[in-house]
């Protein structure tokens, strides 16, 4: 998907933040023991998750699904060799297309996979997550922007 021309959904660290412990709160009664981060995008989440639910135990997997802003081809540059997936908790900070999620799912089916975002195409393979977001509507994440000027409405407006 190209950036060009779609709606931007801007995600603060504080909303950021505030979403992640909302995910805790609904995964709290689960019973994980460990915890599956997808790099990069899951970091964040997995940490925020792993400090709230108190779970020490965790590893990353590391896909490779975009190049800046097109989707290409998934790769899994590192794998885990996690066998028990039984309280395993796999953690992204969203779903789009579903084509992580399903390889995901594969290799773990027992697992519960939990994202911070989720679009209606990958939403079915998501066992939780906090907000729904359009499909066409990129997710600009905190980590990926910066806070900058921006010029007043009255000044941005055509005048004829
Ligand atoms: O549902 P999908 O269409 O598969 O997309 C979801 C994946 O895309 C993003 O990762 P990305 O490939 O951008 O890598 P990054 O997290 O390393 O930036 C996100 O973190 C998910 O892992």
């Amino acid at each position: 998907m190209s950036m060009t021309n779609h709606k931007m959904f801007y995600v603060s660290w504080e909303a950021f933040h505030r979403a992640s412990r909302e995910l805790a709160a609904r995964l709290l009664t689960g019973g994980y023991d460990r915890i599956l981060a997808v790099s990069r995008g899951g970091l964040v989440p997995a940490t925020i998750l792993a400090r709230e639910l108190n779970i020490r135990l965790l590893d990353t997997i590391c896909i490779a699904s975009y190049q800046h802003d097109q989707q290409g081809a998934l790769s899994v540059l590192k794998g885990c060799d996690w066998v028990d997936d039984s309280k395993l908790l796999i953690v992204d900070d969203l779903v789009d297309t579903g084509e992580t999620a399903k390889v995901l799912k594969q290799q773990f089916p027992k697992a519960t996979l939990a994202t911070v975002y989720a679009k209606p195409l990958g939403k079915p393979l998501v066992d939780v997550y906090v907000t729904d977001i359009e499909q066409a509507t990129w997710i600009q994440l905190p980590w990926d922007t910066e806070l900058s000027y921006t010029a007043p409405l009255a000044e941005q407006q055509q005048l004829p």
